[in-house]
């Protein structure tokens, strides 16, 4: 590979070639078979588009709001640790890649301390907090039960459980595939999260997302951002905080682009009709 990176799997393999083995892949693995670490990435694939021709797309904006903060493009840094292992500066690298391109570092509760949240608005990068917290099963479980199959019961339920104790935002995520194997893509059940949800709390999304496509089908699924893992630490790993800059405005330009070619000035444009799944695919043959 000569020059630049141009993508997030450019910077991939950067990475590979950057970090000792045992670091590459503690980084990129998932649990046991891997299926869902590349169904994660493969998911997204299978979504297709309907883009809409004649609409004045001459200015793109892509800015939004996540709680309350205005962030640049709807794409922020999920927490994934261990930041030393790819690069001396880890953390602070990071944190300075967020804060300049405007974006949100997403945090477990476990990880952080008041003291986190206060360096964070020092240093001019925006902190959430999440909790990690499995709510116990709802009234409504007999609802679902008779309408969705049942890997995504405890998913739907644990969403409404999770908007009735008050949660602020729910991320569907499956840790970046490094837990249970053989749980379903992320992108393939947001749409049902989302409906469950209705619009309580805002819903987001992680896991796969690799392309600016990745981000435009998660908004259109109902996703009102992304958080992204593992391109954030090949960008660290690679070129440091320049890199982690990089990795996420190549994300920015090819979601720009994405929005203009299908006919969206605006993250609001985005909508449902704007992608076709699989499923959609499939009921049209019968
Ligand atoms: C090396 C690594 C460590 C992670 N550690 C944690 C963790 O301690 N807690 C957690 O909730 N998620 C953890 N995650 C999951 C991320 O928060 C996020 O859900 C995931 O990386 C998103 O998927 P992606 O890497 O495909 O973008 C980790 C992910 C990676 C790659």
């Amino acid at each position: 590979m000569e020059g630049e990176p141009v993508n997030v799997n450019e910077f991939q393999e950067l990475a590979r070639q950057a970090l000792p083995k045992m670091h590459y892949d503690y980084y990129t693995g998932g649990a046991e078979d891997q299926y869902t670490l590349k169904e994660n990435v493969e998911a997204f694939r299978r979504i297709t588009f309907r883009p809409r021709m004649l609409v004045d797309v001459s200015r793109i904006d892509f800015s939004t709001t996540v709680l309350g903060y205005n962030i640049s493009a709807p794409i922020m840094i999920a927490p994934s640790g261990l930041h030393k292992l790819a690069h001396p500066e880890g953390e602070i690298a990071t944190a300075r890649a967020a804060a300049v391109s405007n974006t949100i570092m997403v945090y477990k509760s476990r990880d952080v301390s008041a003291q986190l949240v206060q360096r964070a608005e020092r240093n001019g990068y925006k902190a959430i907090v999440l909790t990690v917290d499995v709510p116990r099963l709802g009234r409504r479980e007999a609802d679902i039960k008779s309408k969705y199959p049942k890997h995504l019961i405890i998913l739907l339920l644990a969403a409404i459980k999770a908007v009735e104790v008050g949660v602020a935002g729910i991320v569907v995520s499956n840790h970046g595939a490094r837990q249970l194997d053989y749980t379903p893509a992320t992108i393939t059940v947001l749409e049902e999260v989302v409906h469950a949800v209705g619009g309580k709390v805002p819903v987001f999304l992680d896991g796969g997302v690799r392309r600016g496509t990745d981000v435009f089908k998660a908004l259109a699924l109902g996703a009102q951002a992304v958080l992204i893992g593992r391109p954030a630490i090949y960008g660290l790993a690679a070129k440091g905080e320049y890199g982690v800059r990089k990795v996420i405005q190549m994300l920015k330009d090819e979601l720009e682009l994405t929005m203009a070619l299908s006919g969206c000035p605006s993250v609001k444009d985005i909508t449902r009709s704007h992608v076709r799944t699989q499923h959609e695919k499939f009921h049209s043959m019968l």
